[in-house]
């Protein structure tokens, strides 16, 4: 079974999605990067990103996440922050805590792609 399917299918990911992204925005060290930001659209698109890294059926047919995070600044600190906030939602969400380390290992994938200061 993939993760995609573990953690219940796309409106699993999605709602943990919402809440990673509430969590961050609650968050005053890393909320001002998603200024401006349609939080809904952004909520549905890193939804679809996750949904394939985990193994979902779609392939991630946006853009290419070098390119997208390239002149944003993230510190190793803000990534690591961040991944906090996922980890947060996921275990608020009642996913198992071995469950919760392999979906943190999949969003770790793209620390190097984000990361630039
Ligand atoms: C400190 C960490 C991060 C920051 C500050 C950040 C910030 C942002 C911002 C501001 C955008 C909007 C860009 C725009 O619309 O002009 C964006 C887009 C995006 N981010 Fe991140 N991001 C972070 C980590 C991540 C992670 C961990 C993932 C995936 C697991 C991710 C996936 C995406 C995706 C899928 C998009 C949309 C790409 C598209 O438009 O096709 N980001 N990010």
């Amino acid at each position: 079974m993939t993760l995609f399917e573990q953690l219940g299918g796309e409106a699993a990911v999605t709602a943990v999605t919402a809440q990673f992204y509430a969590n961050i925005q609650a968050d005053a060290t890393v909320a001002n990067f998603f200024k401006g930001i349609n939080m809904a659209d952004q909520t549905s698109k890193t939804a679809s990103f996750l949904c394939a890294a985990l193994g979902g059926p779609k392939a991630w047919g946006g853009r290419n996440l070098k390119e997208v995070h390239a002149n944003m600044g993230v510190t190793n600190a803000q990534f690591t922050t961040v991944i906090g906030h996922l980890r947060s939602a996921l275990t608020s969400a009642g996913v198992a805590a071995n469950l919760v380390e392999q979906t943190v290992a999949v969003a770790e994938t793209v620390r190097g792609d984000v990361v630039t200061a």
